[in-house]
């Protein structure tokens, strides 16, 4: 029976998440064309990665192209030789796009805010642009458990950035591909591959409730080493005749 090092079973079992996340809400179709959001951050990287590999197997036969964009407001520095090198030695072409947002025009909204929206902008322009119909972003489970949380706790809302958001409007689909992969597995790949640190110098960075969330879903794994997967489950098991009705005749 082979041996497998420690390094090698942590990076099987983060593709084994990775494909079964991807063929559980059947992200990915025959003949797609997926553009990758490449930030330089670790999820991206390793999206990249996975994406990459998966695209070699015969079917469903699909493929991806990288992109990364700059915010030229922003003196967040970005390696982009690293990230063109990285995505062009995984045969995946790499595309540069710079755009920028006013944080002066819209004082109600957060520059954060602003700043994800011309991001998301950017992205949707690139697709377009490169003949895409999906884009995959790094987004794994802990990013999405906490997203519930944050939803939940702030917006009153029972809400997520889910597997898939087909956006009927703009003839574009949006897939999370890590969505069953743990933050745990991607910091141990970062460290398996090496991946290059992003040099971040962003003025508007500051401590988000994200962070405090993440706290919060360590406490539950605590509690509950499988608490985790329950939080996964519930946003399928509803049980409405539990829960407050949402109408009057209901009360
Ligand atoms: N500058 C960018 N250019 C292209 N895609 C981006 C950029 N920033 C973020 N994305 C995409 O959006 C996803 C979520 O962004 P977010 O800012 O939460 O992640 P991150 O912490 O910057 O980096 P990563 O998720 O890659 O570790 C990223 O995983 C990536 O797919």
């Amino acid at each position: 029976m082979a041996q497998f090092t420690e390094d090698e079973k942590i990076m099987r079992r983060l593709e084994q998440r990775f494909n079964k996340g991807v063929v559980k809400y059947r992200l990915i179709e025959d003949g797609d064309k997926i553009l990758i959001g490449l930030s330089g951050g670790k999820d991206s990287l390793a999206l990249l990665e996975l994406l990459a590999r998966r695209s070699r197997i015969l079917k469903p036969k699909f493929t991806v192209i990288a992109v990364h964009v700059g915010m030229t407001n922003i003196p967040y520095q970005s390696d982009l030789e690293y990230l063109k090198g990285y995505s062009e030695d995984l045969g995946v072409p790499f595309v540069h796009y710079e755009t920028f947002f006013d944080p002066s025009t819209d004082t109600r909204k957060s520059p954060c805010f602003l700043c994800s929206w011309n991001r998301r902008k950017a992205l949707f322009t690139v697709a377009k642009e490169q003949g895409c119909n999906k884009i995959a972003l790094g987004h794994h489970m802990d990013d999405i458990l906490e997203t519930l949380l944050m939803n939940i706790t702030f917006q009153g809302a029972f809400s997520t950035m889910p597997p898939k958001l087909v956006m009927r409007k703009f003839e574009m689909t949006i897939i999370r591909p890590m969505c069953l992969v743990h933050e745990a597995d991607l910091i141990e790949m970062a460290r398996i591959r090496g991946f290059r640190k992003q040099i971040k110098d962003c003025p508007y960075e500051s401590l988000s409730n994200r962070s405090n969330m993440k706290e919060v879903l360590y406490s539950l794994e605590k509690m509950n080493p499988e608490a985790r997967y329950s939080l996964w489950k519930c946003m399928t098991n509803i049980q409405e005749e539990l829960l407050p009705g949402m109408n009057e005749h209901d009360l």
